[in-house]
């Protein structure tokens, strides 16, 4: 997995590959790596599948549950010290790596989570197996007061850097906007590796290109009996 985040002018832009693995296999092709929060909250999740996808849905529940006791937006520091005594109560056990992004009434945020609890607070971040081909991208190019499309554009080289160099990364390219204005979740934004297409007919050779097998070779005449051989 490649994931990524980055504050740009007006909020926080969130970026994943859409690529799952079973050790060399890819068993997923285009799954969802950017889960909803909130209505202004959004997480990238890498690591196991199945941890990432149950954890921040159980948070994501208790944030709903939140905003109905206090009537307000939630805010990202919620989720994100819901997510860390998570993580840390389950001492690593629980394999989510997350980059946590949104708006709220304090502003902007992002933060990376790992799986031991631990948590930074940063203007971008990378996770999962593509996270040094994404960040080499960042480090070179990142800077501040990024406009709409200058953030979108970095997000997605970021992602594509991981898409491209690191096996456990690939296919399309998922990204979401967050600002104080709403979120814009650009489901395959980019799709840099498009299947191409056989014949419908499926394969279809011109004749005589088979090269038909005419000798018959024969079995062998003869076996020979082992005399006195040990059973195997
Ligand atoms: C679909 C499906 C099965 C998913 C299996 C599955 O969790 N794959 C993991 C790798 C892994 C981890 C631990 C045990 C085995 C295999 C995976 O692809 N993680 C990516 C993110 C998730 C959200 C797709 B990424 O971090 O590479």
């Amino acid at each position: 997995t490649t994931i990524v985040g980055l504050i740009f002018q007006d909020g926080v832009i969130l970026g994943a590959d859409t690529r799952a693995t079973e050790g060399p296999i890819v068993c997923d092709k285009n799954c969802e790596k950017i889960h909803y929060m909130a209505p202004n909250i959004y997480c990238c999740g890498a690591g196991t599948a199945a941890d990432t996808e149950a954890v921040t849905d159980m948070v994501s529940s208790q944030l709903q549950l939140h905003r109905y006791h206090t009537g307000r937006e939630s805010r990202v520091v919620t989720a994100l010290t819901l997510l860390k005594r998570h993580l840390f109560n389950y001492q690593g056990y629980v394999s989510a790596a997350l980059v946590l992004g949104g708006v709220d009434v304090t502003g902007p945020h992002l933060h990376t989570i790992y799986p031991h609890g631990s948590t930074d607070t940063l203007p971008f971040a990378t996770m999962g197996s593509g996270s040094l081909a994404a960040m080499a991208v960042f480090e070179s190019k990142y800077k501040e007061g990024l406009t709409r499309n200058e953030g979108i554009e970095l997000v997605t080289e970021a992602i594509c850097s991981g898409i491209f160099n690191d096996l456990g990364s690939g296919s399309n390219v998922d990204v979401c906007v967050i600002t104080k204005g709403g979120k814009e979740y650009l489901r395959n934004h980019l799709q840099p590796n498009p299947r191409t297409y056989t014949s419908s007919k499926g394969y279809s050779f011109p004749k005589k290109t088979e090269v038909l097998l005419t000798k018959i070779i024969p079995l062998k005449e003869k076996v020979e009996i082992i005399e006195g051989g040990d059973a195997m």
